[in-house]
């Protein structure tokens, strides 16, 4: 790992260790969200006769900076679910996202979908956080993991009743996951060296992973064209965060897109039937 990641970890490292200082493991119980019953984020994916769409509330981001000024997480999220969003993926990094747990635990008060927290996760600490601030399910990047941090927090994940979004940028990533223990993975399109998407190079390793498990393709989606490429390759979800966020209205920004999608597979199927019958 040398590149964007050992930033941004070191700093989760020593906001983690200030967060501990003022709220202690076990204080997380008496959080409401613990009160709330986990919506199945793995279903939410998986229900869908096209590509779902995780929509992303995100404020700003190491490659593009200020994203959305005028940012206010609940009505997006409203309009991401009045959309037809499957999902609703929430950063709470502060420093590199302009992200806040707060965030997701207002969200979580008035949408009924499942929730994502995006975060970056190398502690079974902000497992337990993610639950008590409302989250139905929490990112783990493998590439910030060693030995068997991995598999720890997957165990931590399920202790709490998170779905696990298992997220890899390469190979080297993928080999590394157990797959008895993980059953949504995903494949960022990003190249953290700089900054460039590649949907193809997310879909040829997604492909690999064993029969049954939910595949995510996430960044740099913004097109029917994208999505419908997802769903001829078999790819469950589409996480798409700047796309959505640069939009005036997200909800009716999710709208279009699930209808050029339709349109964009059916345009595909045509074509692959008139070449089949010459
Ligand atoms: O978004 C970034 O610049 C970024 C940089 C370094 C590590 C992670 C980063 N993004 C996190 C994400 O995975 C995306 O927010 C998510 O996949 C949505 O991507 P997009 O649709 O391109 O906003």
């Amino acid at each position: 790992m040398s590149n964007i990641l050992d930033q941004i970890v070191e700093k989760t490292a020593e906001d983690l260790a200030k967060r501990r200082r003022k709220v202690s493991f076990n204080d997380f119980n008496s959080f409401q969200g613990f009160e709330k019953e986990s919506i199945s984020f793995k279903g939410a994916l998986r229900d869908n006769e096209s590509v779902s769409i995780i929509s992303e509330v995100k404020k700003a981001s190491p490659s593009k900076g200020i994203i959305r000024p005028d940012f206010d997480p609940v009505d997006i999220a409203l309009r991401y679910e009045e959309g037809g969003a499957s999902a609703i993926s929430v950063l709470t990094d502060q420093p590199f996202f302009k992200g806040d747990l707060k965030y997701l635990e207002a969200i979580s008060n008035r949408v009924k979908l499942p929730l994502l927290r995006k975060d970056f996760i190398i502690d079974p600490y902000q497992m337990k956080e993610a639950k008590a601030y409302g989250a139905d399910a929490a990112l783990i990047i493998v590439a910030i993991t060693e030995g068997s941090q991995l598999n720890e927090l997957l165990h931590a994940a399920r202790e709490f009743e998170l779905d696990a979004l298992v997220e890899c940028y390469d190979q080297e990533d993928f080999n590394r996951i157990n797959f008895e223990l993980v059953d949504i993975l995903g494949v960022n399109n990003r190249d953290l060296k700089n900054f460039e998407v590649d949907v193809h190079r997310g879909i040829g390793i997604l492909q690999q992973a064993p029969e049954g498990t939910v595949l995510v393709s996430e960044s740099g989606l913004s097109s029917g064209k994208d999505l419908a490429l997802l769903q001829k390759e078999g790819i469950h979800s589409a996480l798409i965060g700047e796309y959505f966020m640069r939009q005036d209205d997200p909800g009716q920004a999710i709208k279009d897109l699930i209808e050029q999608t339709e349109e964009e597979f059916e345009r595909l199927q045509k074509e692959k039937e008139d070449v089949e019958h010459g």
